[in-house]
């Protein structure tokens, strides 16, 4: 799968040749985007998803009535040992996850959203403002569309003192995730749902409010994340001021002190790639399941970035940087040859630990993330020892996790590479890694958060059971089977001399 960047004259005229220009700051001319964002392409986004709501909701509260009785799956007791994989459970109106294909953002691929999503003029990357749109109404919007989102989120991206004091006086080497996680849970005091909620808000506006909630927490990320970065890793000092010619990726470029364009574009491909992976995994069911108990969108999403802080979920972007960190120091090179990586790959998985960015719990094939990235990185640092490396690795890991027979899917993940990007632009902080995640992931868990109660969805309580209830519940089925088999056995016999006699 190669992404459109390859192909396209206008990278090469525009950003591959001219690398030093100034910041992107217009939305291109060109026919990237359509009328179908709303009626016109003009109308706001509350009135695109209010009018959505209505016809939305009447379709599905028909649908779930008639068919309420229809079985889609049987779970069984591997699935419940086994972390419930494929057991048929949850909603995702925003995306939808193919084991083979990959992730589908409303039903659009990677590819899709190369083509079809507004950009700045002269920039290659789809804009996270327009994929939010995506999210949020399933549909395309104008390049004025995504305009409208991009003052919006500036005008309220400043943060109010006491979150700035909050983040200023927490401990520099308390992780970044957790000092993100508590400065979006201290943005519930102004939480607009939470207000309306304590006033007697009604359920079927419940989603209006969550929405403004949703704008509010996404406008506010990028100038928390750098001010996090920039107490880590600059000193506290730096720039804390929206530019209003910018859109979200080049604010929050800027406030980490990263001027260069091409990182730019490359922060507008990671805010878009990352935003969400049908609800399933860890994080995004993490914010369904807060939310479902109607706790507002900053302390569902807060959750939700606790579980993505997890090694075997977002965490692992930064584990790969250190795993190939250690690597390098180890075998004394930046570029090591195959056959040392092999040994190094054997060496890992020997000690009892897993090889980070490879495998996943849904896909089975290459993570079409992964390849968005790598074709990034084909254009702009071909020859960076890094990317090499991550080429190295992509050859030898795959065929060992194969052979140990286990792995259901021994292909790397997102995670196999985006670290290396951030490293070639001077990122070298791998901690910070998952945080660039967790921003862009709340474009997808927040958008849901508003469907779901859009659609009224009650809050969340699957049945669980003990192992001793599991296995009488097993026993007790297994007889019955048996007890319908002996009988089933005995019409049979009958139906047999029958047709003897015959
Ligand atoms: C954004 C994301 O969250 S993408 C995922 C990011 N995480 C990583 O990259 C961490 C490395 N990968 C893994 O640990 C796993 O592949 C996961 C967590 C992503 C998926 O886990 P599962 O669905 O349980 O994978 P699967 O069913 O293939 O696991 C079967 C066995 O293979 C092992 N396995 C799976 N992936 C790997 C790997 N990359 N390296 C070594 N062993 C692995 C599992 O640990 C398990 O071993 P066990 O039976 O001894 O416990
Ligand atoms: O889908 C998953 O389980 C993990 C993942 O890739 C993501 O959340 O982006």
């Amino acid at each position: 799968m190669i992404f459109r960047r390859l192909s396209s004259p206008r990278s090469f005229s525009c950003l591959r040749h001219n690398i030093r220009r100034p910041l992107l700051r217009n939305y291109s001319d060109d026919k990237c985007g359509g009328k179908d964002g709303g009626s016109d392409g003009k109308a706001d986004l509350r009135t695109v998803v209010a009018e959505q709501v209505k016809s939305e909701r009447a379709r599905v509260k028909k649908f779930a009535v008639e068919k309420a009785n229809t079985k889609i799956g049987e779970v069984t007791v591997s699935q419940i040992y086994g972390g419930m994989r494929g057991i048929p459970a949850l909603l995702c109106e925003t995306s939808s996850l193919d084991p083979e294909e990959g992730i589908r953002f409303r039903g659009l691929t990677i590819q899709d959203l190369y083509d079809k999503l507004p950009k700045l003029e002269c920039g290659e990357e789809p804009l996270p403002e327009a994929v939010f749109w995506l999210l949020m109404t399933g549909k395309i919007p104008s390049k004025e569309q995504a305009k409208m989102i991009t003052d919006e989120w500036n005008d309220k991206a400043e943060l109010p003192d006491y979150v700035k004091k909050l983040i200023d006086d927490m401990p520099t080497d308390l992780h970044p995730m957790s000092q993100l996680s508590i400065a979006v849970t201290s943005l519930n005091k102004d939480s607009q749902f939470m207000k309306a909620y304590k006033k007697g808000l009604k359920k079927l506006d419940f989603w209006k409010y969550s929405l403004e909630d949703t704008m509010t927490l996404i406008a506010k990320l990028p100038n928390i994340a750098a001010r996090i970065y920039r107490n880590m890793y600059r000193g506290g000092k730096g720039c804390d001021e929206i530019d209003k010619k910018l859109d979200w990726s080049g604010n929050f470029a800027r406030m980490m002190d990263y001027e260069d364009p091409i990182f730019h574009e490359l922060l507008r491909l990671y805010l878009s790639i990352h935003c969400d992976h049908d609800s399933g995994n860890v994080s995004s069911h993490t914010t369904h399941l807060v939310a479902s108990a109607l706790s507002d969108p900053f302390i569902s999403y807060a959750a939700g970035l606790n579980g993505l802080a997890g090694p075997l979920h977002g965490l692992a972007n930064q584990e790969v940087l250190v795993w190939i960190e250690k690597m390098r120091k180890e075998l004394g090179s930046e570029n090591p040859p195959e056959d040392q990586v092999r040994d190094y790959v054997q060496k890992t998985l020997k000690a009892g630990q897993v090889i980070p960015g490879f495998g996943h719990a849904e896909l089975r094939k290459i993570d079409p993330r992964y390849t968005a990235q790598q074709d990034f990185a084909k254009v702009y640092l071909p020859n960076y020892e890094g990317f090499l490396l991550v080429n190295t690795i992509f050859k030898v890991v795959p065929p060992i996790l194969e052979s140990l027979g286990k792995v259901k899917n021994p292909w790397p993940n997102v995670d196999a590479h985006s670290g290396t990007l951030l490293m070639y632009f001077g990122m070298k902080e791998m901690q910070f890694y998952t945080v660039l995640f967790g921003v862009s992931r709340a474009l997808g868990v927040l958008s849901s958060i508003t469907w779901h109660r859009a659609f009224v969805i009650p809050i969340e309580r699957p049945k669980s059971y003990t192992t001793e209830d599991l296995m009488e519940l097993v026993k007790k089925q297994e007889e019955e089977e048996q007890k319908n088999s002996g009988k089933g056995g005995k019409d049979g016999d009958k139906k047999a001399d029958k047709t003897k006699k015959c």
